[in-house]
């Protein structure tokens, strides 16, 4: 698995709904709203960011997005005034389903269910709820790279969308559209996994490719192990495939970290933890 699609997952689409309403207010603030946060760095507790991602024929494509962490301590911006008692329902409904994933992932690895969330310290694992919003372009002749690929750096990623596509996984070799089922969602697999199970499932290479003349919006949650976990690959997991270890270990903080402060480029950042480069 690197990614797959849960349907009847116990989230209420009413409330998946209500997070994107939000996130959709929060980017038609006036700027002035926003100001305090636009210019938080990467490990501020809450960002907001808009900017220009590239230009093709003279069109600008625009993102918008909002960070903020929501475990263990919940951050949120004060307006618009309705988003911090759905945000926080929705970091806690979604939290429970990725701990539930969790769980699953580590029995299909012939672990105990709870292995993963013991190793990672999950009951204090770090979560983030993202809100990205890619503006219709209003001449729709061309595509454009809405997200750079990249991997996620941390333990899961569970996302949804408005109803326009964009989201590509490289499968195989090939960049394949994510399709999901109305009211389901997408979940990826993070870095974090993938060094944890010592390569035996990969994080995902993902994109975004937006063009067309309605706004795609999408909201992400995502749990990472605990700040300040030692994220290492489990001896089982090593001594089962007999390859020995692909990484050494990190504090997921410094991984965070490492990560955030240079440009997305594709999967390098776990370069920083690879014991030996595979060709
Ligand atoms: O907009 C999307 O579908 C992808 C967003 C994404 O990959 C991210 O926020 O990490
Ligand atoms: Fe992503």
């Amino acid at each position: 698995m690197d990614e797959l699609e849960v349907t009847n997952h116990g989230v209420p689409e009413a409330l998946q709904e209500a997070v994107m309403d939000a996130c959709k207010q929060l980017f038609s603030l006036p700027m002035e709203e926003k100001e305090e946060h636009i210019h938080a760095g990467p490990m501020d507790p809450i960002r907001i960011g808009s900017g220009f991602y590239s230009v093709m024929d003279a069109v600008a494509f625009k993102r918008d997005y909002l960070k903020m962490f929501t475990h263990p301590d919940f951050h949120c911006p004060a307006k618009p005034a309705i988003l911090r008692d759905i945000a926080m329902e929705y970091s806690s409904c979604t939290r429970v389903l990725l701990l539930q994933l969790a769980t699953a992932i580590s029995r299909s690895l012939d672990l105990a269910g709870g292995r993963l969330s013991e190793a990672l310290n999950l009951e204090s694992c770090f979560q983030i709820l993202v809100g990205n919003h890619y503006p219709g372009c209003s001449r729709p002749d061309g595509e454009a790279m809405g997200f750079l690929a990249h991997s996620d750096h941390g333990l899961l990623t569970l996302l949804f969308q408005n109803g326009v596509d964009g989201l590509q996984v490289k499968h195989d070799g090939r960049w394949v559209l994510a399709k999901p089922l109305p009211g389901s969602f997408f979940v990826i697999a993070g870095d974090q996994m993938e060094i944890v199970t010592n390569g035996r499932y990969r994080s995902a290479l993902h994109r975004v490719v937006v063009g067309g003349e309605q706004a795609r919006m999408s909201i992400v949650s995502l749990i990472g192990p605990c700040l300040d976990a030692v994220v290492e690959p489990l001896p089982e997991m090593a001594a089962a495939d007999g390859k020995g270890l692909e990484f050494r270990g990190i504090r997921y903080r410094d991984y965070l970290e490492k990560q955030q402060s240079k440009q997305l480029d594709e999967k390098a950042a776990l370069d920083l933890v690879r014991c030996r480069l595979h060709s």
